[in-house]
């Protein structure tokens, strides 16, 4: 699929050109788990102060990528660096902080204790009202954790994420258990911070999410980049329109090759091909099998479409 060469190269050609080190450069990275191949040579750039969104369905590969990149799980090949230095490096250094999925907290202490415990553990910790202010809790801060609601334990863990004011957030599907309000409360303090030139990346089941609150979107499905570009440049990529035709003799190659098609499938003859130009598909598929019948053509709704655009594909 061309999506990703249409927006924008998966390795932005900015960096190499400019000055500023990458805050994130993956490079060929790939994780196999036996016969899996989780993420497959993924090379990918973020320049500081972006907040890319990591999009794709389960399976995709989002949490593997983010593991290698807290050092939680080691690639099976490939390269990371992390404002140009290796992970270890970077998390030494308290560039990096992290918010993980289900994640567990301690029960037995109160917010303010825990994080002043994670305070200890780094050289340059934020005074604790400043952390707490930041994450929006400085009224939990005398709350024992086991009484706090799964939205309010989600901002404490956000709190240990940035307790030594890290330049790279990493945050595995931070707002998983957040009402809507508490999710845009999350985003705000997200905004305030990178304010900073701080480089956030997350990762998210919900393109609505990633549209609203990143400024990329990559767009992976079983480990590679399938999309890569600003909210409107993914919406306009992956809205389009389908062309369904009962088509006797028809191979699925060669309907996927046609002009103006994406990808196809066939159920016995009738095919179903998601296009970026409808037309030039039709005017293709008439002449090379005038047996066609039964030609239907729909608009794709964007959430229709985007599961298109991450599910199995044909080409
Ligand atoms: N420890 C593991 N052992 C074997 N296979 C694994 C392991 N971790 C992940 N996988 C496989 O790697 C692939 C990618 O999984 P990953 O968790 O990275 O996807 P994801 O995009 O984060 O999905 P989700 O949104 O469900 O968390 C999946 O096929 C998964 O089953």
């Amino acid at each position: 699929m061309a999506i990703t060469s249409q927006i924008r190269p998966a390795d932005s050609a900015d960096s190499a050109a400019g000055q500023v080190t990458p805050a994130v450069r993956l490079t060929g990275l790939t994780k196999k788990y036996k016969a899996v191949t989780a993420v497959d040579a993924l090379d990918l750039t973020l320049e500081p102060g972006q907040v890319v969104a990591l999009l794709g369905p389960n399976g995709a590969g989002k949490s593997t990528t983010v593991d290698m990149m807290l050092g939680l799980t080691r690639p099976t090949s490939g390269q990371i660096a992390l404002f140009g230095q290796s992970v270890r490096q970077a998390a030494d250094a308290g560039m990096v902080g992290a918010m993980l999925q289900n994640s567990q907290l301690p029960d037995d202490v109160t917010v303010a204790e825990l994080v002043n415990l994670y305070a200890g553990l780094h050289r340059k910790p934020l005074p604790l009202d400043l952390v707490l202010d930041r994450a929006g809790i400085a009224d939990l801060a005398k709350r024992r954790t086991a009484k706090l609601s799964g939205g309010q334990k989600q901002r404490v863990r956000f709190a240990l994420a940035i307790v030594a004011d890290p330049r790279l957030l990493v945050l595995d599907e931070p707002t998983a258990a957040m009402d809507v309000q508490s999710r845009r409360d999350f985003w705000a303090a997200m905004r305030r911070l990178t304010g900073g030139g701080r480089t956030i990346i997350f990762a998210t089941h919900y393109l609505e999410e990633a549209d609203e609150f990143a400024d990329r979107i990559v767009l992976l499905r079983a480990g590679k980049v399938v999309a890569d570009g600003s909210g409107a440049q993914i919406k306009s990529a992956v809205s389009g329109r389908q062309v369904a035709a009962t088509v006797p003799g028809a191979t699925l190659q060669s309907l996927a090759g046609l002009p103006g098609v994406e990808e196809a499938t066939l159920v016995g003859d009738r095919a179903t091909m998601r296009c970026s130009d409808s037309d030039a598909a039709i005017r293709a598929l008439l002449p090379a099998y005038p047996q066609a019948t039964d030609i239907e053509i729909r608009s794709l709704g964007l959430e229709e479409a985007f599961l298109a655009l991450t599910t199995e594909e044909a080409k």
